[in-house]
Parts: structure tokens; C-alpha cells; sequence
């Protein structure tokens, strides 16, 4: 537990980077210090490996000052993780993963088997570990800069924007796979972004910074985005955080129909029934792969005899996992589809069925009232 009491820093100029920080970090969770920029994050976060030393106040982890310890030993047990990665140029991608424990003492080669380990473990091929940084894309980088934060096993991870230099499709796969360390590690991570969808993805517990350097809430995620505790925190977390918090509601709550689902070898003659009463049909193949939509008009002038799969079909846009995606994944799946309908597959990517957007409003409507 890392404990924030009455913390503050001033600078001479007389900018007040933090003031007072109230607040407790729980042991083997994600804590996230989201607010504009200026506002004291980076800041807080470096009171508790002390490059910051506060000017008032008191920092402690486990209940024991912080300022009792020693800097450099206090350091071992806490990984820290910046944007860039910030990884020493000249040393290959093992020896960067291998630096604290050749500080430490642990022979080359063991510290250089335990930085393969880490590069598996952080979603990297071993046989990268011979590269120079700059032979690595910006998001492998990244994976490298967290495989030596983690490479002396410290309970705390300091992560300061560690994913904002990426592109958006390599953050969100960065965001899974932190994610899934964390499943496995259960380390205390203190999380640094300026981006709330981040914070609201990885954070248990978030505190939101106002410029001031003042706390404004500290809360989970899904309460921030139900009660925001004033004005500023609203804006802050956006005017759409309805549709956000539809990311705490999972998607199997969703009454599927697949009575408009049918295989591709089917002939024209054996759907049109079902076409007179629905405009859209969803065509799968015999996997139940998805396969696109066809619009009732679409059959009008088809002879009978035809298959399915001679027919052209309308994209069907991209599918939500009924048993690990949330409604705001469904919703999204409707919105762009063309056919305005959400396909719900299980997680082998077989169509289970589909949503119309009524039974949708009707399942937003009840999750969220
Ligand atoms: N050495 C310093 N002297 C004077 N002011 C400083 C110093 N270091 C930081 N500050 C100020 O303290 C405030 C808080 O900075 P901090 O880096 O903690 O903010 P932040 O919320 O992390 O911002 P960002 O998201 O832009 O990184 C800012 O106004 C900054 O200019």
C-alpha cells in the first residue's frame, strides 16, 4: 500500500505542482493519475521512488516513510517505465532487459536467460534480444522499456504515459497485454495518461488531477463516469461518458435472434419467407462464419434455384464476442454496420445471431436505468 498524506510540492517560482495529495494505493492493483497537462501527475508519481521530494506532507509504502530509506534500495523494488521506452541505445535488447540485475550482481547468463523469459512474458520473440532499440518498431520498444522495469521482480511498477508515443491500434494492444500481466503479476501499478479511455481500460481505482495539482476524485472507474464529483470532472471524463459506462455492462445480457442467420448453401426460395418480415438477412457458411448481410430488395428479382453464395452480400461490418465484449462493443458493432444490426459470434468467431437495434435500445435501457 502506498500511502499519500498531505503531500505537496512547491517549487521556488512558486508553482504548485501538488497540493496536499490525500490518497492510498492498493497493494497488486492498477491505480491511474489521469488530468490535463501541468496538473501534478508526473509529479505525484515521482514522490514515491523520491525524484521528487515533497516540500510537505509524507509519502509511504507498507507504512514505512519513505524518506527512512534509502534511494537507491528503494528503487530496486520499484520498476519505472516512461514514454519512449528510454532505452539505452548501445546495449542490445537483452542486456537493456538484463540491466538491474547485472547491477545487482547476477551472473551474465542468468540475467540474460531470466531478460528471454521477460521478452516471452511481454509478448516479444526471444530472438530480438540480439537487436539494437533503434531495430525495434516504437510499440516493441515499449514491451522492452516494461520487461526491465519487471526484470527485478519489484512489487511496484511506476508507468509515467508509457503508451502515448504509439500509434492507436499498438496502444490498445500494449493496454491487453498489461492487461494480462497484470492478471498474472498482480503487481501495484501506478499509472500515468492525460487519456481517460486509457485510464477507464486499465485502471481499478482512478484519480483525476485538476491543474493546481489538486485531487478532484479518486474513484473506480465505473463511478467516476456515473457521479462525477463536479463540473470539472464531467468535462473531464467527456459528455459521452453515457455511452462509456456501457463498457461495465456485458454484452451477453443481449437477447440474440438467429432466425435471420442462414447458411450459404441455402437456395433463394428457402429465405424469402423470412424476407418478407425482416429487411436484412445475415448469410453465414457452414463454419458459421460470417459471411454479409443481403437486404430483402436484394431477393426480389432473383430466380428461384440460387444459392446464397452466388449472391453478392453487403459487408457485415465487424462483430462483438457475445461472451467477453461489453454492450458499448455491441452498440459499436451496430452503429457501423451498414445494415445497422450488431453480429454476435462466440469466441471461435461462429455467428451466434444478431441484434436489431431495438433490442438493443431495450437492453440499454434496462442495464442502465
Ligand atoms: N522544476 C520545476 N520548477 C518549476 N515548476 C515545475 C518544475 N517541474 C514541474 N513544474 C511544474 O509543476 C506542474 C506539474 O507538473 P507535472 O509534470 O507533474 O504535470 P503533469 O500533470 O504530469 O503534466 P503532463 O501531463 O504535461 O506531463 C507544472 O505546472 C510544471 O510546469
Amino acid at each position: 500500500m502506498i500511502t499519500f498524506e498531505g503531500a505537496a510540492k512547491h517549487y521556488p517560482d512558486g508553482t504548485v505542482a501538488v497540493a496536499d495529495l490525500d490518497l492510498t494505493v492498493e497493494t497488486g492493483q492498477t491505480t491511474v493519475f489521469v488530468g490535463p497537462s501541468g496538473s501534478g501527475k508526473t509529479t505525484s508519481l515521482r514522490m514515491i521512488n523520491r525524484m521528487v521530494e515533497p516540500t510537505r506532507g509524507t509519502v509511504r509504502i507498507d507504512g514505512v516513510d519513505i524518506r527512512d530509506r534509502d534511494p537507491a534500495l528503494l528503487r530496486r523494488g520499484i520498476g519505472y517505465v516512461i514514454q519512449q521506452a528510454g532505452l539505452f541505445p548501445h546495449r542490445t535488447v537483452l542486456d537493456n532487459i538484463a540491466t538491474v540485475p547485472l547491477l545487482l550482481g547476477t551472473p551474465r547468463r542468468a540475467a540474460r536467460a531470466r531478460a528471454a523469459e521477460l521478452m516471452e512474458l511481454v509478448g516479444l520473440d526471444p530472438a530480438m534480444g540480439r537487436r539494437w532499440p533503434h531495430q525495434l518498431s516504437g510499440g516493441q520498444q515499449q514491451r522492452v522499456g516494461v520487461a526491465r522495469a519487471l526484470a527485478a521482480d519489484p512489487p511496484v511498477l511506476l508507468m509515467d504515459e508509457p503508451f502515448s508515443a504509439v500509434d492507436p491500434v499498438v496502444r490498445t494492444g500494449l493496454q491487453d497485454e498489461l492487461l494480462r500481466l497484470q492478471q498474472e503479476l498482480r503487481k501495484t501499478i501506478v499509472f500515468v495518461t492525460h487519456d481517460i479511455d486509457e485510464a477507464v481500460r486499465l485502471g481499478d481505482r482512478i484519480a483525476v488531477f485538476r491543474p493546481g495539482g489538486e485531487l478532484a476524485q479518486y474513484d473506480s472507474p465505473e463511478r467516476l463516469l456515473t457521479d462525477p464529483a463536479d463540473d470539472f470532472v464531467e468535462g473531464f471524463v467527456g459528455h459521452d461518458r453515457g455511452v462509456r459506462r456501457l463498457s461495465f455492462f456485458p454484452a451477453r445480457v443481449l437477447s440474440l435472434r438467429d432466425d435471420v442467420v442462414f447458411e450459404d448453401d441455402l437456395k433463394v426460395e428457402d429465405v424469402r419467407h423470412i424476407a418478407a418480415e425482416h429487411p436484412w438477412l445475415l448469410v453465414v457458411d457452414t463454419e458459421r462464419s460470417p459471411v454479409g448481410w443481403l437486404s430483402d430488395r436484394s431477393l426480389v428479382d432473383v430466380p428461384s434455384g440460387i444459392r446464397l453464395s452466388e449472391l453478392d452480400t453487403v459487408p457485415f461490418g465487424h462483430t462483438f464476442t457475445v461472451e467477453t465484449d461489453s454492450l458499448r462493443a455491441a452498440l459499436d458493432s451496430a452503429v457501423l454496420s451498414p445494415a445497422g444490426r450488431a453480429v454476435g459470434v462466440d469466441v471461435d468467431g461462429r455467428v451466434l445471431g444478431v441484434v436489431t437495434q431495438d433490442d438493443l435500445g431495450a437492453a440499454l435501457w434496462s442495464v442502465t436505468e
